[in-house]
């Protein structure tokens, strides 16, 4: 069980892709900032390869495999096509996540408990590549357990609510339910990460909840970075963070 003030940053920069794809240029490069995201501190580095490529391409995750000096949280829906691609690069982390063509976001947790059997057989062909398996679920009790029963080692506990929360006692429910699903997933014997919507206005309260494991978080780096420079926001975001996790 995870219970040290040690908190981990993941980077994701689906988001710098995005602007790139945008205009079909080879800039902005995910690959650079992936690269300026270790050296300004991230703990690894998270790609979300979707089904409909809207911003990571195979072509990124191909050369972050071989450069990257930390390590790669690969994200992707289970699909026989992505499965295939996480044996061919063997990242270190995946996170198996829900996705559907027409959302925005990812808009909620995987429904692990709905289909046991199914992610049991992804995260049992995943592990055997070598990979952490994590699984991207909301804050609920019949997920978490569910996810310990189909064998991941580690969940990612879907923050959106909470960032997308408007009144103080939205927020605060919110935030309840995180610290009571990272309890719980901690007694199952999980690794809990955390993420999805997190800026640099609402980390604090999530990075403070002992236990948590990593945070990922992506586009308010990517938006910050406009202003500060990739490294800029990278190193504020990760000082803003273990400065919250020591209290
Ligand atoms: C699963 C997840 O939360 C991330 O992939 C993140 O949201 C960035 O990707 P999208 O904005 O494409 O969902
Ligand atoms: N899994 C969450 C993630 O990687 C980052 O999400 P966001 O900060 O881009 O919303």
């Amino acid at each position: 069980m995870t219970t040290s003030n040690r908190i981990l940053l993941g980077v994701n920069i689906d988001h710098v892709a995005t602007l790139r794809q945008a205009r079909g240029t080879r800039y902005p490069d995910p690959v650079k900032a992936a690269l300026d995201a270790e050296e300004a501190g991230a703990d690894g580095i998270t790609v979300h390869l979707r089904e409909d490529r809207r911003h990571i391409q195979e072509r990124d995750v191909l050369l972050l495999k071989d450069v990257l000096q930390t390590r790669m949280n690969f994200e992707m829906g289970v699909t026989e096509e992505m499965m295939a691609f996480a044996e061919r690069i063997r990242p270190a982390h995946i996170c198996l996540v829900p996705e559907t063509r027409q959302e925005l976001t990812t808009e909620g947790g995987l429904d692990v408990a709905g289909q046991e059997a199914r992610i049991k057989a992804a995260v049992e062909r995943l592990s055997k590549i070598g990979s952490e398996v994590s699984l991207f679920i909301d804050a609920d009790e019949r997920q978490i357990e569910a996810s310990r029963r189909v064998g991941a080692p580690a969940i990612e506990l879907h923050t959106g609510r909470y960032a997308d929360a408007t009144t103080p006692t939205e927020v605060a429910d919110e935030l309840q339910r995180i610290i009571d699903g990272v309890n719980c997933g901690l007694n199952e014997g999980l690794i809990v990460n955390a993420g999805h919507g997190l800026h640099y206005h609402n980390v604090e309260a999530v990075a403070a909840i002992k236990g948590i494991n990593e945070l990922n978080i992506g586009h308010a780096l990517v938006a910050h970075a406009l202003f500060v420079g990739f490294k800029g926001a990278v190193a504020e975001m990760k000082a803003l963070i273990l400065a919250a996790a020591k209290h």
